[in-house]
C-alpha cells in the first residue's frame, strides 16, 4: 500500500514526500526546483515484483498531479540499477496472477514513457533486461562507469524480449544495432552503452553524475509552455498507440508462453545458473 505523504521532514536541501510501508522506493522533492529524485530500494537487487511497479505508477500519477519539473529515476542499492522483472513473478505462478502482474507491468510502463515532464536515469548499477527498458524509458540516461553493464539479456533466458521493449531500443539506437543486440542478449558495459548511444553521457562518479543530471535540467528547466512535452509524445506516440492496440492480445501471448512447462524449464535453469554462479 502506497502513501502520499507531504511533511516536511528534512531541514536540508529535499524534503520528503513520500513514504511507504514496504520502503521499496525513497522519494525527495528539491523544494527550490520541484525535480523529484526515485530511488528504487526493493534487496537485494531492485528486480522489479508487482508491488515495487505498483508504487512506481502511484507516484508517476502524484508527479502529474503535483505538475513536477523532472524526475530522476536512481538507484539506493549498491552496483544495482534494477536486475529486470522479478523472475519469482514468472515462476510457478498461476494465470490470474501472472495476468495481474503484466498488466502492472504494462501500466506502469506507459506512465513513465509517456511522462509530460523531463525524466533522467541516473544508472548507477547493473541494468538488465526491464531494468534496461526502465532507463530506455526516461529521456536522458547519465550511467556510472566502467564496471556497470546495461541491455536486454532475455535470450540468455530463453524469454524474448517484448515488442514495446525492442521498439524503445530501435527509437534509441536503430534497427540494425537493436537487432544486434537482442538476438545477442548482449550486456554493454558503460563505454560500450556510450559508443552505441544506448546511454548518453557517462560519469565517473556520483557526484559527476549529479553535475551531469543537473545540467540536463538546467538547459531546459526555463523553456516557456508545453512545447517540449507535446514533441515528446509526437516522438513516442507511434510506439504508445502501436502498445495500446496490442496490450490486451500481448497479456494473452506473455501467459500462454510464460505458462509453457518449456519456459517453466528455462527459467528454472536461470535461477540455478544464478544461485550457483561463481
Ligand atoms: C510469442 C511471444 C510473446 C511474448 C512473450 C514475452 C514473455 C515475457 C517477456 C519478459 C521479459 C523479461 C524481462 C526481464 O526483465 S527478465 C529478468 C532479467 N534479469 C536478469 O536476467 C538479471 C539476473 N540477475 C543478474 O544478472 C545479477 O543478479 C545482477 C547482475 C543483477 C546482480 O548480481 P549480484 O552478484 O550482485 O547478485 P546475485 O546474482 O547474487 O543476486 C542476488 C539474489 O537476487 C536474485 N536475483 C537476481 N536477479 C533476479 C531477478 N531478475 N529476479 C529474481 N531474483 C533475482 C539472485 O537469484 C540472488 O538470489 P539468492 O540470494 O537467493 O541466490
Amino acid at each position: 500500500m502506497y502513501h502520499l505523504k507531504k511533511f516536511n521532514v528534512t531541514s536540508g536541501k529535499y524534503r520528503k514526500l513520500f513514504s511507504s510501508v514496504a520502503k521499496v522506493i525513497d522519494v525527495s522533492t528539491d523544494d527550490k526546483t520541484n525535480i523529484t529524485r526515485v530511488y528504487l530500494q526493493r534487496p537485494p537487487v531492485n528486480s522489479l515484483n508487482s508491488h515495487l511497479l505498483t508504487e512506481i505508477s502511484y507516484i508517476m500519477d502524484d508527479l502529474e498531479k503535483t505538475k513536477c519539473k523532472g524526475l530522476v529515476l536512481t538507484s539506493n542499492i549498491v552496483n544495482i540499477f534494477s536486475a529486470g522483472l522479478d523472475l519469482t513473478e514468472f515462476y510457478k505462478t498461476d494465470i490470474q496472477k501472472l495476468s495481474n502482474f503484466w498488466t502492472t507491468l504494462q501500466n506502469t510502463w506507459l506512465k513513465l514513457y509517456t511522462a509530460t515532464f523531463p525524466t533522467v536515469a541516473l544508472i548507477n548499477g547493473h541494468s538488465p533486461a526491464a531494468g534496461c527498458l526502465l532507463a530506455l524509458s526516461c529521456d536522458y540516461r547519465i550511467m556510472l562507469s566502467p564496471h556497470y553493464t546495461i541491455g536486454f539479456n532475455e535470450a540468455k533466458i530463453g524469454i524474448p524480449a517484448p515488442f514495446w521493449f525492442i521498439e524503445v531500443m530501435q527509437s534509441i539506437i536503430g534497427s540494425r544495432k537493436t537487432e544486434l543486440s537482442v538476438l545477442t542478449g548482449q550486456m554493454y558495459k558503460t563505454d560500450e552503452a556510450l559508443a552505441i548511444g544506448l546511454i548518453d553521457e557517462t560519469a565517473i562518479n556520483l557526484t559527476e553524475a549529479e553535475s551531469k543530471v543537473n545540467s540536463f535540467f538546467k538547459n531546459i528547466i526555463a523553456f516557456p509552455g508545453k512545447s517540449r512535452s507535446l514533441m515528446k509524445k509526437d516522438c513516442r506516440d507511434h510506439i504508445v498507440q502501436k502498445f495500446l492496440l496490442k496490450k490486451d492480445e500481448e497479456r494473452e501471448l506473455v501467459i500462454e508462453f510464460i505458462m509453457n512447462p518449456k519456459t517453466q524449464k528455462n527459467i528454472e535453469l536461470y535461477f540455478k545458473a544464478l544461485q550457483n554462479k561463481v
